[in-house]
């Protein structure tokens, strides 16, 4: 039975493969998942969709090797482990599909290569290429060299942001449980829900953070919020588990379908939304977050009413509601130290006293976009 147009309609796809779903629960690769999951990859290709792969497990395929029981807590230990895991990982997909006659290509991704803009223009046309020379990307987080300040951590958004980048139509999320419940699987009685019209309307769904296997890491919150994040932008998202792979990307009606709620935004302002480490805050006047917020007005310094947080020019930082909920996130035009004697003043007045240039925009609105 096939019944989702919005899966046997697409032709570029982005599926993501979490830990749990290609690892033994001791560490160390499951040859058998990762085979069951090329197996259905590959049809998909060999019939003619282009297929990039986000695949998570790099840390828990580097455990056993390193005679590690679980997965580390430090970062460093995170870190080698993923560099000794993401070889293994990909060389096992490599074969793997090679029997298949496709071929594999490797794509590490940091946060900062994705919220340059001469980064992802950069990306963007890599994974072009690969497409184009009918490759199958395989993408992680660059995990060896990503410190925590720019780590995404979770490969469920990273995926959001990759299906964006790709202009992929569907985004397919595989993790250990066969879609999203009510409560979380393990309490009694929590149902499957099969069809999500709205993340914002998900309202009493009880979504836990962790995962049973300990493996994964965002558990079931970084899998909605990478839906909230694809559908968002025009991308539907099909929630379910490795097993189930196959009968998902044949349209068949398993796992959980997240409809899509808005249309595609230029990738750097959902790179700017969902992908960036605001360095410090503006908190507005009511009137300036009427004019950011119902008009779309670039943000002056008349209605900024204070500065927190050390950032330079260019910097992304959080554009806060007078009690301080972040309602924006912007590219600022100013360095903190700059920014307090101008605050409350009008543009004409920082013309006159403190010359041109200092009635700029202190966010402009085209580097601006509401949370
Ligand atoms: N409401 C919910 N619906 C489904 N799963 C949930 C829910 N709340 C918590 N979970 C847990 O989230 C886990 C999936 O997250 P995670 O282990 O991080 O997976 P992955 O490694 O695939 O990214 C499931 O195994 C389940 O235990
Ligand atoms: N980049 C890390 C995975 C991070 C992650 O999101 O893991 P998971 O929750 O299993 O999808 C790795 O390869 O181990």
């Amino acid at each position: 039975m096939t019944s989702r147009p919005q899966v046997t309609e697409a032709k570029r796809i982005v599926v993501k493969v979490g830990s749990s779903s290609l690892t033994t629960a001791a560490g160390g690769i499951d040859p058998g998942r990762v085979r069951a999951l090329v197996d259905v990859l590959a049809k998909l290709r060999v019939d003619g969709a282009e297929v990039v792969l986000v695949s998570s497990g790099a840390i828990a395929a580097g455990l056993s090797p390193l005679g590690l029981k679980k997965r580390p807590k430090a970062l460093p230990a995170q870190q080698a482990a993923a560099s000794v895991g993401q070889g293994l990982l990909v060389h096992r997909y490599t074969e793997e599909l090679a029997r298949h006659g496709v071929i594999a290509g490797q794509i590490l991704l940091t946060v900062d290569d994705v919220t340059r803009r001469s980064h992802y223009r950069n990306a963007y046309q890599t994974f072009a290429k690969l497409l184009e020379y009918g490759v199958l990307p395989i993408v992680n987080e660059n995990d060896t060299v990503a410190t925590s300040e720019i780590r995404f951590g979770d490969n469920d958004r990273l995926a959001a942001l990759v299906a964006h980048l790709v202009h992929a139509d569907l985004l397919v999320l595989l993790s250990d449980v066969d879609g999203l419940y009510d409560a979380d699987p393990a309490s009694p009685g929590s149902t499957l829900i099969s069809e999500v019209t709205s993340v914002d309307a998900l309202g009493d769904v009880r979504i836990g953070r962790t995962g049973a296997a300990g493996l994964g890491t965002g558990g079931m919150q970084t899998k909605v919020d990478a839906a909230r994040i694809a559908t968002g932008a025009g991308i539907p998202v099909v929630l379910t588990s490795a097993d189930n792979a196959s009968a998902a990307l044949s349209g068949e009606p398993v796992g959980t379908l997240f409809h899509t709620t808005g249309r595609r935004r230029p990738t750097r302002l959902l790179w700017l939304a969902h992908a960036t480490e605001p360095k410090g805050t503006l908190v507005l006047d009511a009137g300036a977050v009427r004019a950011v917020v119902e008009r779309r007005a670039s943000l002056l310094a008349a209605g900024i009413t204070a500065v927190e947080g050390t950032f330079h020019a260019g910097e992304p930082v959080d554009i806060a509601a007078p009690d301080g909920t972040p309602i924006a996130r912007g590219l600022v035009n100013f360095d903190a130290e700059e920014l307090p004697q101008l605050l409350g003043r009008t543009s004409s007045d920082l013309k006159r006293e403190l010359g041109a240039g200092y009635e700029r925009e202190v966010v402009h609105r085209d580097d601006l976009v509401l949370l």
